[in-house]
């Protein structure tokens, strides 16, 4: 395990290897500051994840399918200006998929989609045979390129082959209005069961299991295999429940100026890979350490995901801190 710095009581030095990133790379469309006009930003919840743990300074390998035409050029300029190489991902000829955000008065997200044909979700098994290729130590996906067909099967059986090598995570990232509910679940809980890192927002687990708690579905989710399962609570933070422990624990948003929550959950996974990156505790071989995760590492790793994702609220769109903003951040309020 990698050593403590005293001081921040923070893991210091790097854990080894890439972490690569499985999903949906394609065009945000969000409310601009002049009303009715909307910004194009490159996103897709795994792109997301992907930039973010870049800016954090982790190795990542970026395995998309991106569209063609101005769009898709966006997208691939997105993903060098970020320094992620685009030697995994597939230039296809398809058209790219859009989000339409829409913003309540608190600045909390709505998505509409359009995704008919497009090229997120035509993913094939030869063009995923090369994926797992050099010291992959964990693979992340989830969103709509786990649950979207025909590519989502290809993407289900790359998990099976990464996980004997792996560290499997996953974040469901439900999208009620483009998924039927019995095939989805399905799906997000064969995922889970593969899974050791597990991320869920309340709203998924409301519209998977209605009537349930979320401090319910996360013990249970737990026992099935993953190593932690954390749900986020908007502002209000978020739980985790480790396969060893019984009571999840509770960690507290962080107050900020919420400008839009798009990409929240994101730069919270980001933040839960990058500090597991950072201890350590990604690869097949680190599954018993980061079982044996202990309860004050466990808060403290969540707090570091809460102030990405916190960071990531207080400006437009998907747009995840670098690890230079940070630690200006921490500066200024002194911690
Ligand atoms: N209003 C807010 N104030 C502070 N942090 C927030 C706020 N909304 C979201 N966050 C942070 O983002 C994380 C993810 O937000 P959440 O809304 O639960 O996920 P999603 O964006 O996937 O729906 C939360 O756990 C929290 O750390
Ligand atoms: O991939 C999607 O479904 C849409 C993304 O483009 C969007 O940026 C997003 O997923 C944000 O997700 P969040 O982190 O759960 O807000």
């Amino acid at each position: 395990m990698a050593e403590v710095s005293a001081e921040s009581g923070e893991a210091v030095g790097r854990g080894e290897g890439v972490i690569a990133v499985a999903g949906e790379a394609l065009v945000d469309l969000v409310p601009a500051d002049v009303a009715g006009q909307f910004v194009a930003m490159p996103g897709g919840s795994p792109t997301n994840v992907a930039v973010g743990l870049v800016r954090l300074g982790a190795p990542v390998r970026m395995l998309a399918r991106i569209g063609a035409g101005a769009m898709g050029d966006r997208v691939r300029d997105h993903l060098r200006r970020n320094e992620i190489s685009l030697d995994h991902t597939v230039e296809a000829a398809e058209p790219t998929s859009l989000a339409i955000v829409d913003l309540d008065s608190d600045g909390v997200a709505q998505y509409d989609f359009r995704i008919d044909g497009t090229a997120d979700w035509q993913w094939t098994d030869a063009e995923l045979a090369d994926a797992l290729e050099g010291d992959v130590v964990a693979l992340h996906t989830g969103s709509l390129a786990i649950t979207q067909q025909p590519g989502a099967d290809a993407l289900f059986r790359l998990l099976e082959r990464a996980r004997p090598t792996a560290t499997i995570s996953y974040d469901p990232n439900m999208r009620p209005q483009l998924m039927i509910h019995e095939q989805a679940r399905e799906r997000c809980e064969a995922v889970v069961r593969l899974a050791d890192v597990v991320k869920v927002s309340s709203e998924d687990l409301e519209w998977l299991y209605p009537g349930r708690s979320p401090q319910d579905v996360v013990v249970d989710w737990a026992s099935w295999g993953p190593a932690l399962v954390a749900v986020t609570l908007g502002g209000d933070g978020a739980l985790a429940a480790t396969a060893e422990g019984r009571t999840p624990i509770h960690r507290p948003g962080m107050p900020i100026e919420l400008v839009d929550t798009v990409g929240a959950g994101d730069a919270f996974s980001t933040g839960l890979l990058a500090g597991l990156h950072r201890r350590d505790l990604l690869g097949a071989n680190r599954r018993k350490a980061l079982r044996a995760i202990d309860e004050s590492d466990l808060d403290q790793l969540l707090g570091e995901a809460a102030l990405i994702a916190a960071l990531t609220c207080a400006r437009r769109g998907a747009n995840p801190p670098t690890a230079a903003e940070v630690e200006e951040y921490r500066r200024k309020v002194g911690r």
